[in-house]
């Protein structure tokens, strides 16, 4: 079995790929997401491409260090009419974030690329759409007081497996590619390989 590392530090892809069996070691990329978003944005990038760069940029940054193994990078984007959201700057802009999703539908993006020695090897993006019913300002700053500890680091400043499920009407999806990875395909792909017993 090859070696497989995850280069993320978000906790909920490391639990994902843990409570899934898998045997990983985690090392976080050294790459500035908010300057190259930033940059690709300026060019006009679409929220797909967005993920999938910087899920590439993130493996093969680890990749590059690591060429024996298979590393995966991963990054999640949310799409609003066209508008692409990140991880909130604070408190206030998860309220601006979460007002202007209020009644709205809004698609998630999570990308997922494996790279060895230093190439991609594989790649996909995992689409969700997520209609939220329309929150009062009131509840709205309860939310925030409540959950914004948990929340600050999540793309759209809600948790689905957390009370962000009680903001959604809908979810036309799969579960994990809202958490934060495509793990389904992932996990296909690495069985597929040989590299997880199937
Ligand atoms: N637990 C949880 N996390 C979520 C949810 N929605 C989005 N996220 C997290 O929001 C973060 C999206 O930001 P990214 O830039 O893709 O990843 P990150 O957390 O910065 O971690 P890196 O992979 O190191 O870049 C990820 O950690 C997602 O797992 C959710 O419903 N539940």
């Amino acid at each position: 079995m090859v070696k497989i590392i995850l280069a993320s530090g978000s906790d909920i892809r490391a639990k994902m790929l843990r409570n899934a069996g898998a045997v990983f070691e985690v090392i976080k990329p050294r790459i500035d997401e908010d300057m190259i978003r930033d940059a690709l944005l300026a060019e006009g990038a679409s929220p797909r491409d967005i993920a999938d760069t910087l899920a590439e940029m993130k493996a093969r940054k680890v990749s590059e260090k690591h060429p024996d193994a298979l590393v995966i990078g991963s990054d999640q984007v949310l799409d609003h009419a066209g508008t692409l959201y990140s991880k909130p700057k604070d408190r206030a802009d998860a309220k601006t974030q979460l007002r202007a999703l209020s009644g709205a539908k809004h698609q998630l993006l999570s990308a997922a690329v494996i790279c060895e020695n230093g190439k991609p090897l594989w790649r996909h993006i995992g689409v969700v759409r997520m209609q939220m019913r329309d929150i009062s300002d009131t509840y709205l700053d309860a939310y925030l007081t409540r959950n914004w500890e948990s929340i600050r680091h999540s793309v759209g400043g809600y948790k689905l497996e957390e009370e962000g499920v009680r903001l959604f009407s809908r979810v036309d999806g799969d579960y994990f590619t809202v958490l934060g990875m495509p793990l389904l395909e992932l996990l296909s792909y690495l069985s597929l390989r040989g590299d997880l017993e199937t």
